[in-house]
């Protein structure tokens, strides 16, 4: 593939459309154990404390993971982001990637992170309700699946990550196909301009409804008959909350996708002379 067609919108939103189905599935899984919100609290595992190691379960498990990933180049790729630092060098020669994005350092993942585990989580993993229709207490929502939890939760950020830092190749694209709408306002750094400019709200609706629809479907469940079941019972409730799941979207990746894309926008002419941008903004 040539820069030019990597860079299509097309080909871009149906890689942003692909990574709703690895999403979905990936929250799907984790739903399946309860929120053991102790993995997620700094020094709550005296194991990890006397290991040296001062951040979360949750943390731990990312940085291992990302030490392990690192080491194969996975963050030498333009779409892979790192949740934590101080990562060791590959062990492989590095692979020549098609210079596409102009050079930047952004990282939305502290973001990502902290909506994930302060609304993501508790929302979509079951809640103990008692007779009475009390919430159960924080001891009943720990079913001690730290391991397979964690596992679950890296899956889940790193697509969630890789989806929201695609904006910034949405946003290469959109800037070089009339880069005279955007250059007065990164020069006056208008950040509601260039809002303005990237946001496409029939894009944004028809994405609303396109998942409702595929975590209706994928949260269902069949039995040993092909007939529909759902936890277990006909007609029972989903392995997903669905509405939890169009939230995530429409409160948290899609915003923190704009926000993306403006931060890119605002870095896009860093370096460049006068003549440079003068050059640019002729170009089309
Ligand atoms: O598809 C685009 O044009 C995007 O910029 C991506 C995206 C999204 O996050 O899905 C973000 C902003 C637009 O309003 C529409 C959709």
């Amino acid at each position: 593939m040539t820069g030019e067609d990597l860079l299509s919108l097309d080909r871009i939103r149906s890689v942003l459309t692909r990574l709703e189905d690895t999403i979905i599935f990936s929250l799907i899984e984790r739903a399946q154990f309860a929120h053991n919100a102790r993995m997620y609290q700094r020094g709550a595992f005296k194991e990890l404390t006397d290991l040296g190691f001062n951040g979360s379960w949750l943390e731990w498990f990312l940085k291992e993971t990302e030490t392990f990933h690192a080491k194969a180049r996975r963050y030498t790729s333009p779409d892979e982001y790192p949740f934590t630092s101080d990562l060791p060098d590959p062990v492989l020669p590095p692979l020549s990637f098609p210079q596409i994005l102009y050079p930047n350092k952004i990282n939305a993942n502290p973001s990502i992170l902290s909506f994930y585990t302060r609304a993501i989580v508790p929302r979509i993993t079951p809640t103990k309700k008692h007779a009475d229709g009390i919430v159960g207490d924080e001891e009943s929502e720990d079913d001690g699946n730290h391991g397979s939890a964690a596992t679950l939760d890296v899956e889940v950020l790193q697509s969630i990550s890789k989806r929201v830092h695609y904006g910034k190749f949405v946003s290469e694209s959109k800037f070089l196909d009339k880069p005279s709408d955007f250059i007065p306002h990164i020069l006056n750094r208008n950040r509601e301009a260039l809002d303005a400019l990237i946001t496409k709200p029939e894009i944004e609706r028809k994405l609303l409804l396109r998942l409702q629809k595929k975590a209706t479907t994928y949260a269902q469940d069949f039995g040993a008959e092909g007939e529909l079941m759902v936890n277990g019972k006909v007609n029972g409730s989903g392995k997903i909350d669905v509405d939890g799941v169009v939230d995530l979207y429409e409160s948290y990746i899609i915003p923190l996708t704009k926000e993306v894309e403006v931060d890119y926008l605002q870095h896009r002419l860093d370096g460049l002379s006068k003549d440079e941008i003068d050059k640019l903004a002729r170009s089309k």
